[in-house]
């Protein structure tokens, strides 16, 4: 069963170029147009079935605030049907819902009683609600007199105490501090377990991997795609990267970069590299100045291996080919879990490692020698690059994400992503030896 249903949708806004124009046209009915037409949304569809958790994506202005309202019923459509079954409670913009001019108490029984629910089941439904916005003593006072953690802490308690059937959210959780939002998180995957239908609005893609099963990509208006969750991440990824890579290309050629010495070695030997395959790889961007040829990893023997053991050195290897000469390249990879949530990442420009300039036609081996952190155990997703530039500033000639994936092995409790190395003593002492400050 379908929760939201929307069927080519479209919001389109007059613009004005004067607003004196506005008048202009209100007056004189029939007469000359005044405005041009702005398609905030432009013939959108999708569906979510119910129990479904769902991400927006896109970049700013894209339309997927305008969309949540629309499905929420605060914004009018232009054309097109939404459908939505089921009971919804919404996190739109912030403070949106409340009346400012009362305590957060009123507002919590306020946004009951639109929700349909009595004063009783609210009396029940309130310590809970409290409990989770933990503002103390500020819900006795105006919500005017809240600051935006505040706001969004009682937001967020309401929406997700009300037993919605269909739960909505955008952007909202970004401006808690860091343990509220882990509490959200959590939270969110428990009403997730429960059977909720979730509508997510962020630009973090990393929770968007982690929450959702399918995403839906909003670009200027339109919609880009609608599917599996990683899979059109990285391909909005990608598409993010190569609009990036305009922009620096540009920056860079008016960026004057000192020439480093370069710490290439010249090597005359004839070597074979394994061949990377590239089918199984999610999404290839760049230039294509560059074409990664292989990247391998060998154990301290030298010999190949994807199967590696925490603690233990490993040297991990990218070879490309150069299509062009090219200033200050960096080789690096980075290792993500299957949820998405990059572990470690590495290059030579952050082991401040500089390259010169890298010739047209000839071939590359970058070689990177680490012990493998005390990372979880289980299967990871190896994402290649070369790029030129710097850190911050760089243009990716080559990307291939998630290429190929290892299985790191690990004897020890493996109970979050990485442990620690850690000298751990306990002190015993007298309570009377003790002053608690
Ligand atoms: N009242 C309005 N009149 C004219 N244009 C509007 C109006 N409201 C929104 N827009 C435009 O509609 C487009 C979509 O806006 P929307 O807020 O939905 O984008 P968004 O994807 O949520 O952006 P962000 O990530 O920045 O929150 C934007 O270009 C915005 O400027």
């Amino acid at each position: 069963m379908n929760a939201i249903q929307v069927e080519n949708v479209s919001k389109v806004y007059r613009i004005y170029d004067r607003p004196s124009d506005r008048l202009k046209e209100a007056i004189r009915p029939g007469h000359k147009i005044y405005h041009r037409p702005f398609y905030a949304l432009n013939d959108i569809s999708f569906s979510i079935e119910s129990g479904e958790t769902v991400g927006i994506i896109g970049v700013n202005g894209s339309g997927k605030s305008t969309i949540l309202k629309i499905i929420t019923g605060v914004l009018k459509q232009t054309e097109g049907n939404v459908f939505v079954n089921g009971k919804v409670s919404a996190l739109l913009e912030l403070g949106a819902g409340f009346d400012e001019e009362y305590t957060g108490i009123e507002n919590i029984y306020m946004n009951g009683s639109i929700l349909g629910y009595t004063r009783e089941e609210m009396d029940a439904k309130k310590e809970e609600i409290l409990k989770f916005a933990d503002i103390g003593d500020f819900v006795y006072q105006p919500v005017k007199t809240y600051s935006s953690g505040m706001l969004v802490r009682l937001a967020f308690a309401l929406a997700i105490n009300v037993e919605p059937e269909i739960l909505i959210i955008d952007e909202a959780l970004a401006v808690g501090d860091a343990f509220f939002q882990a509490k959200c998180f959590h939270k969110l995957e428990e009403i997730k377990q429960s059977g909720t239908t979730i509508l997510f609005v962020s630009h973090d893609i990393v929770s968007v991997k982690k929450m959702c099963s399918r995403v839906v990509w909003l670009d200027k208006g339109v919609l880009r795609e609608v599917g599996e969750a990683n899979a059109v991440c990285e391909r909005y990824m990608s598409a993010q990267i190569e609009r990036t890579n305009a922009e620096n290309e540009k920056l860079l050629s008016q960026i004057k970069m000192h020439n480093e010495t370069s710490g290439i070695e010249a090597n005359s030997m004839i070597k074979r590299f394994p061949r990377l395959d590239i089918q199984k790889a999610e999404a290839i961007t760049g230039t294509g100045k560059v074409e990664i040829l292989s990247f391998y990893i060998k154990d301290k023997n030298g010999k190949e291996s994807k199967l590696l053991k925490v603690e233990e050195e490993y040297s991990f290897g990218i070879v490309a080919r150069f299509h062009e000469s090219l200033e200050h390249v960096i080789f690096g990879f980075e290792l993500e879990n299957l949820r998405g949530v990059r572990v470690f990442g590495i290059n030579n420009f952050m082991e401040k490692k500089y390259i010169g300039q890298v010739s047209n036609n000839k071939v590359y081996e970058a070689l990177f020698s680490l012990k493998l952190p005390r990372m979880c155990k289980g299967e990871y997703l190896i994402t290649l690059a070369v790029a030129a530039g710097t850190q911050e500033n760089h243009v990716v000639h080559s990307r291939i994400h998630n290429c190929q994936t290892i299985f790191v092995e690990n004897e020890g409790f493996n109970i979050a992503l990485i442990e620690l190395d850690a000298d751990t003593r306990i002190l015993e002492y007298d309570n009377k030896d003790i002053v608690i400050r």
